[in-house]
C-alpha cells in the first residue's frame, strides 16, 4: 500500500507493501490516524488477501490459508463489524488423535463421557492447560487497551514485555515443551494432546516457542469463527474502507533519498521501485510500511544505500501443504476394520516419522459455513495438512475413493526455533516492518495488532509524540483510566 501524504507532509508520499491482512489493516489504521487528507496507496504483487485465500472444489470455495479466528481476536471482530461482513461459527467434527498405529484418544459426542475420558487419560492436565492458556490470553488482551489509548512500541520485544513482563518475554525464548514441563504438565499429555495441536496448526512439534504454542492451543478452543464468503473479504473490505489506491506491482527495492523542499530545507523520502505489467516504475514516499515477510524466498526486496544497512532477514519460513480432497475417508488406514464405527471429522497426529500427514479434517464451503452436518463416511471435502505434497499412493491410502484434489503449497509461517531474537519494527527512520511479529506467533490477529502498532508508531514519530512510545508500566498506569 502507498500512502500519499497531503496533510502530514505536503511534499511526500507514504506507502505500505503487501495486500494481506497486515497490509490492508495498516492502510485502515493509517487512514484512521492521519485522516482524510492523506493519499494512501497499496502495492500488492499477487492477490489481495495473501495467506488468506480460497481454493475451489466442485464449484465451491474453501479456506486454503488462514481459516479460524478466536472469539477474543478483537481487531478482526471490529473489522467484520465495521465492514458489515457476515460471520459463522467454525465447528469441527469429533476429534481423534492418531499415533500412526491406533487412536490414543477418541472424542465422544457425549460431553460427560469426554470429561471422564480426559480425566482418566490425563488427570487434571486438560483443566490446568485451559487455565494456563486463559492466563496468557488475559495478559495478551492488554494490547487492546494500550492501543485504544494510542500507545505504541518501537520493538516487538518491548511490546511483549509491556504485556506480561519478563515471564512473557521468556515464553518467546523457550519451547512450548519446556514451558509446559516447567508448569508440571505430564509428558503423556504434552505428547498426546499438545503436540498434535502444534502439528495441525503450525506443522511443527513442541519445539515451537511457548507463546506461539499457547496461541495454537487457543486456536483449538471453543467459540472459533470465520467470515462467510471467505476471510480474505476482510482484506478487500479494508482497502475500500481505507480509501487506499490499489497498485498491482512487485516491490523490487527501497532506497533513502534527500530532496530539497520548495522552502529550501531538505526532506527525507524513500524511493520505492516496483515492477508492474507496464514495466519497472517507482515513486517517493515519506513513510513506508512493509507488510510482507522479508527474506529472499518471500518479499525479496533490496534495501539500497541505507546507513546503517537494513539487516538481511534469512530465517526460514516453514512449508505446509494444504490438500483439499473431495472423497471418502479410508477408515481402515486408521485401523478401523468396520468403517461404520468411524465417526471422526478431525484427525490429529502425534509425532511419528512414519506419518506423512500432520492432520486432517472435514471442512465446509465458505459460503455455507455454519451449515455442517455431513457424516465422515459420506463423500465430503477434507482438508489435509502435510509437510510435502501428497503422492497418489498416499492419497489412495487416506481415501477409499476421491474425485477431486486441489493442492496449495505455502511458506506458511516461521520455522520456529527458540531462543531467537524478534526482527525489528523500525528498519529506518520512517520505514517500518510488520511481519517480525510472526516470530512471536503467526495469526491473522497478530498481523492486525502489528499493523495498528506500526500505524501508531509512524504517526507519533512523525509528530514527535514521544510520550506515546515505549511507556513503562502501562498496565498499572491505565488501571486508573476509565
Ligand atoms: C495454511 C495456513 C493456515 C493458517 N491458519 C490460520 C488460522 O486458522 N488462523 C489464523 O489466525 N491464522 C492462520 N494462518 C496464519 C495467517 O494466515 C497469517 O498469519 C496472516 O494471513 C499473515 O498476513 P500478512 O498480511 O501479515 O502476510 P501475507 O498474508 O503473507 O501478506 C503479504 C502480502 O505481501 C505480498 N508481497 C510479498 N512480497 C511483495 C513485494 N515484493 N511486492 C508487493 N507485494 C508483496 C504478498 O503477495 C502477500 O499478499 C494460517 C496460515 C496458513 C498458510
Ligand atoms: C492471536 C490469538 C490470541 C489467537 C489466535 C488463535 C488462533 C485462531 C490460532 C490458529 C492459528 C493457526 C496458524 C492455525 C493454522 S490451521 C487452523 C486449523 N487447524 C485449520 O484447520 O485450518
Amino acid at each position: 500500500m502507498r500512502l500519499k501524504s497531503v496533510l502530514a507532509s505536503p511534499s511526500g508520499y507514504k506507502t505500505v507493501v503487501g495486500g494481506g491482512i497486515g497490509g490492508t489493516a495498516a492502510a485502515y489504521f493509517l487512514r484512521e490516524k492521519f485522516g482524510r487528507g492523506v493519499r494512501i496507496e497499496l502495492l500488492e504483487r499477487e492477490t489481495v488477501g495473501g495467506r488468506l485465500a480460497t481454493l475451489e472444489v466442485e464449484g465451491e470455495g474453501y479456506e486454503a490459508g488462514g481459516s479460524v479466528l478466536h472469539p477474543l481476536n478483537l481487531h478482526m471482530k471490529h473489522f467484520v463489524k465495521e465492514l458489515g461482513l457476515p460471520t459463522a461459527p467454525v465447528s469441527g467434527g469429533l476429534a481423534g488423535i492418531y499415533n500412526g498405529e491406533e487412536f490414543v484418544f477418541e472424542e465422544s459426542s457425549w460431553y460427560i463421557i469426554n470429561i471422564l475420558k480426559l480425566l482418566w487419560h490425563y488427570g487434571l492436565n486438560p483443566l490446568r492447560m485451559y487455565m494456563w492458556v486463559e492466563d496468557i490470553l488475559d495478559k495478551f488482551m492488554r494490547i487492546y487497551r494500550y492501543q485504544t489509548y494510542d500507545y505504541t512500541f518501537s520493538s516487538n520485544e518491548r511490546l511483549f514485555h509491556a504485556l506480561g513482563g519478563n515471564d512473557f518475554t521468556q515464553m518467546l525464548n523457550q519451547t512450548i515443551d519446556e514451558a509446559m514441563q516447567k508448569a508440571s504438565f505430564s509428558h503423556k499429555f504434552i505428547n498426546e494432546m499438545v503436540c498434535p495441536t502444534m502439528r495441525d496448526n503450525f506443522g511443527q512439534g513442541v519445539n515451537i516457542n511457548g507463546f506461539v504454542g499457547a496461541v495454537s492451543l487457543a486456536g483449538a478452543g471453543s467459540g472459533l469463527w470465520s467470515v462467510k464468503g471467505g476471510n480474505k473479504l476482510v482484506c478487500t473490505g479494508l482497502i475500500y474502507a481505507s480509501k487506499a489506491e490499489f497498485i498491482s506491482g512487485t516491490v523490487l527495492s527501497i532506497e533513502p533519498k534527500t530532496r530539497p523542499r520548495s522552502t529550501g530545507d531538505p526532506v527525507k523520502l524513500y524511493q520505492v521501485t516496483y515492477n508492474t505489467t507496464a514495466g519497472v516504475t517507482g515513486d517517493t514516499y515519506d513513510i513506508v510500511i512493509i507488510a510482507a515477510p522479508l527474506n529472499r524466498r518471500m518479499a525479496n526486496i533490496t534495501f539500497k544505500n541505507f546507513d546503517p544497512p537494513v539487516p538481511e532477514f534469512s530465517s526460514p519460513y516453514h512449508q505446509t501443504v494444504v490438500t483439499l480432497v473431495h472423497g471418502r475417508i479410508n477408515a481402515s488406514f486408521f485401523g478401523y476394520q468396520d468403517p461404520s464405527t468411524f465417526r471422526f471429522g478431525a484427525i490429529f497426529t502425534t509425532e511419528n516419522p512414519e506419518l506423512f500427514i500432520n492432520g486432517l479434517g472435514m471442512v465446509s464451503p465458505v459460503e455455507k459455513k455454519g451449515e455442517e452436518g455431513k457424516l465422515p463416511l459420506q463423500s465430503a471435502v477434507w482438508k489435509v495438512f502435510s509437510k510435502e505434497v501428497l503422492t497418489k499412493e498416499q492419497l489412495n491410502l487416506l481415501f477409499s475413493s476421491y474425485d477431486s484434489v486441489k493442492v496449495k503449497k505455502w511458506l506458511a509461517y516461521p520455522h520456529y526455533s527458540p531462543p531467537e531474537p524478534l526482527p525489528p519494527i523500525i528498519l529506518h527512520e520512517q520505514l517500518y516492518y510488520l511481519n517480525g511479529i510472526e516470530w512471536a506467533a503467526s495469526a491473522m490477529e497478530m498481523s492486525a495488532i502489528a499493523a495498528k502498532n506500526a500505524a501508531l508508531l509512524a504517526y507519533h514519530r512523525w509528530y514527535g509524540n514521544a510520550d506515546k512510545i515505549d511507556q513503562e508500566d502501562l498496565h498499572e498506569k491505565l488501571k486508573t483510566e476509565l
